[in-house]
């Protein structure tokens, strides 16, 4: 998977979908032709990337399917209903009217009761299009949710259950983590596309907008609850024992959250892991707490095991700043004399020659962790021709070559000059392309971005953290800032872990392409952000402004139908922007707003277009069965078509289906 550019210049893969005219799609370049191609264009194209961003209005508003509707449209056409109509539903369900003044009650403490407020923060980069949702869903984001000491234990749960949609729709996508990438540039282009997939596959659906979204978003979201109870139960003691009722409930879901997800680890019990226990026996002389173990893993090398039951809010790691390794090493060293004289360095890459040179180093205070270090990371960065080739057909390919080109350009800007003006400091035989690429896949893989006391942000090298494996269930989401008091980096469980059970860590809100290209390997478990980016062209002019409630997306994307809860007619389990957007394109009349028509002919002519693009597809993600003697890299390459074959059949299949959905419809409206 990867993304579709909208670099018109670049012959790489685009899907495109030229709106205006009609569903067009681009043959797909073969491997080397897209090589060819991104070696000439690398530098563009990435700036072209970090140009692809959305962030227009959002607007959500047709209706679920079944119900309310009228044949009496012109023939083949159906009225949407209204936002305000879909309030009204809303309002109407009997857990929503009984709760509803709980909702307009105002934010004043009283003597027997207590108010609780969930923000939605100003400067969230999704404010406006959250507002919005959350609006339409029923919410006012001014307003408190108020509690009495007389609440009964349903008021009470239903109450709470309204603040727990909200704090969903607040924590879609990145808000309140820290990211773990390394040297901007080529991973923040990702993050900051991805960061709205949450809110793209929400907003059309508003009957379940605040509905379960990702295991990530509800651990995010009742952690939100959890927290705002815990500080009002230090001030209102009024009403203490309904807080500590919300409490438990409260924890009782996070409990009830992670039951439901088990990941067996198989530990290598036989397999020689001194190497680690002496990191771990160096970390806890240097003051490092750790509640954990490190143990060789089945599919994933080293991983960190519980010693015994963690608890939600129990720290597993606790690592003290002084054995963190960030660019403060650098300064000390002798190499940073002449790195500071290098236009535009960067500290992350001065960073990353230190570590190169380091790991040579016998006489390192960090020896015992270089010591611990893979020979080789395998990461989509060491991909060999086969697995690239085996890739083709894939935006996979496009993504892992650019990301080498531009750290082959990184490498030949510093070398071999470094190493001939300097060869005491630099050594050519330490910074060959080969080192400097294993010190790549070592700061890509296992950096962390970490703020400081100071309020810096620096990227690091964390000893015994490093050995957290990821997970799209993980067991510890809020990490990153080191705790001003301690001086040390606490890893905070926010779900509980058994002993025995492998300890994960969320890296971030990542891609399966991006794990691929900087981490090597796929998650197990649906993983709600991995998307199929598509390019539309959408005609000059056509872009709609006229208020808060339109489609008004720059970039559009799909992803596996299985994740969408509505498969109803207009809905098809395909992303309403993308809908709405192809049939603005067809009728320049249609708004999704309140007096808008959908005709039933030009859905069927969307859904069969979509259907024939995505089918295209089918056959150029089709891969070998036998994969016995491949090598890890093609073996990698394949599971990712596979699963890219996944997330197309089901878009193919929600096509053939919402067909005969609109069909039915019309049969109806002709009878
Ligand atoms: C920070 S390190 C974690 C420790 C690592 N397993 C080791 O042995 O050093 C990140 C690397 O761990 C591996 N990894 C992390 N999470 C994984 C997962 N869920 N499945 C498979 N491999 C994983 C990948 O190789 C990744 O590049």
């Amino acid at each position: 998977m990867g993304r579709i550019l909208t670099n018109k210049t670049s012959p790489s893969m685009r899907l495109g979908l030229v709106v205006a005219t009609a569903l067009a799609v681009e043959v797909v370049s073969t491997a080397m032709e897209v090589a060819v191609a991104v070696v000439n264009e690398v530098v563009g194209m990435i700036v072209t990337m970090l140009a692809v961003v959305g962030m227009g209005e959002w607007y959500g508003g047709s209706r679920d399917g079944g119900d309310e509707r009228d044949c009496a449209s012109p023939p083949s056409s159906l009225t949407i209903v209204s936002s305000a109509s879909l309030l009204w539903i809303l309002k109407a369900s009997s857990s929503m009217a009984e709760n509803e003044r709980h909702l307009t009650d105002n934010s004043a403490d009283t003597a027997d009761g207590c108010s609780l407020f969930l923000e939605l923060p100003e400067n969230d980069p999704l404010f406006d299009k959250k507002k919005v949702l959350l609006e339409a869903v029923g919410f006012d984001i001014n307003k408190h949710f108020y509690f009495e000491s007389s609440s009964s234990a349903d008021g009470l749960n239903s109450v709470l259950e309204l603040m727990i949609q909200k704090a969903r729709i607040i924590s879609m996508d990145e808000t309140g983590t820290v990211e773990v990438f390394f040297d901007g540039v080529l991973k923040l282009k990702i993050e900051f596309v991805m960061r709205q997939v949450d809110l793209y596959f929400a907003v059309g659906d508003v009957l379940h907008a605040a509905a379960y979204c990702s295991f990530r978003n509800e651990l995010e979201a009742l952690h939100s609850v959890l927290s705002l109870i815990n500080n009002r139960i230090m001030s209102c003691e009024n009403v203490l024992a309904v807080l500590q009722v919300l409490r438990k409930s409260t924890l009782d879901m996070i409990y009830g959250l992670g039951s439901k997800i088990r990941y067996e680890t198989t530990i290598f019990e036989n397999i020689n892991a001194d190497r680690e226990k002496r990191l771990l026996q160096w970390g806890q002389s240097n003051g490092v707490g750790a509640k954990l173990y490190l143990a060789y893993v089945q599919g994933a090398g080293r991983g960190a095991i519980a010693r015994e039951d963690l608890e939600v809010g129990d720290v597993a790691l606790d690592i003290p700043v002084s054995v963190i390794i960030s660019e403060d090493v650098v300064y000390e060293s002798d190499m940073f004399t002449i790195l500071e004289n290098i236009n535009g360095i960067s500290s992350d890459t001065m960073l990353l020659l230190w570590s190169m040179k380091e790991k040579h180093n016998g006489d390192s205070r960090f020896r015992v962790y270089f010591d611990t270090l893979p020979e080789a990371f395998n990461t989509g960065l060491s991909f060999g021709i086969d697995a690239i080739m085996a890739l083709d057909g894939t935006l996979l390919l496009e993504e892992i070559v650019q990301a080498k080109e531009h750290l082959r350009l990184q490498y030949d800007a510093l070398f071999p000059s470094l190493s001939s003006d300097h060869p005491d400091i630099f050594p050519m035989e330490l910074y060959s392309w080969d080192q400097f690429l294993w010190a790549c896949e070592l700061w890509y893989s296992n950096g962390m971005k970490v703020m400081f006391p100071d309020g810096k942000i620096r990227t690091c090298l964390i000893p015994v953290a490093g050995f957290l494996n990821h997970s799209v269930c993980p067991h510890i989401i809020h990490y990153g800032k080191v705790d001003s008091t301690t001086k040390s980096l606490k890893f905070p469980l926010s779900r509980p872990c058994k002993a025995g059970e492998q300890c994960f860590l969320s890296y971030g809100h990542l891609s399966e392409s991006h794990l691929v290209t900087f981490y090597g390997f796929l998650t197990q478990g649906d993983n709600s952000i991995d998307v199929i980016p598509l390019d539309i062209d959408v005609a000059q002019g056509d872009s709609l402004k006229d208020g808060s409630l339109v489609s008004n997306w720059t970039s559009h994307m799909v992803r596996g139908t299985w994740l969408s809860k509505n498969h109803g007619i207009f809905h098809y389990g395909l992303p309403s922007p993308l809908l709405d957007e192809l049939r603005r394109s067809r009728n320049p009349l249609f708004r999704t707003v309140t007096d808008t028509h959908v005709n039933l002919e030009i859905e069927l002519e969307i859904l069969d277009d979509l259907r024939s693009t995505f089918e295209d597809m089918i056959e150029t993600h089709a891969s070998p069965n036998d994969r016995k003697h491949c090598c890890w890299d093609v073996n990698l390459a394949l599971e990712f078509k596979d699963l890219q074959r996944r997330i197309i059949s089901s878009i193919v299949a929600s096509c053939y289906a919402g067909s005969k959905l609109v069909e039915q419809e019309l049969c109806k409206c002709k009878n």
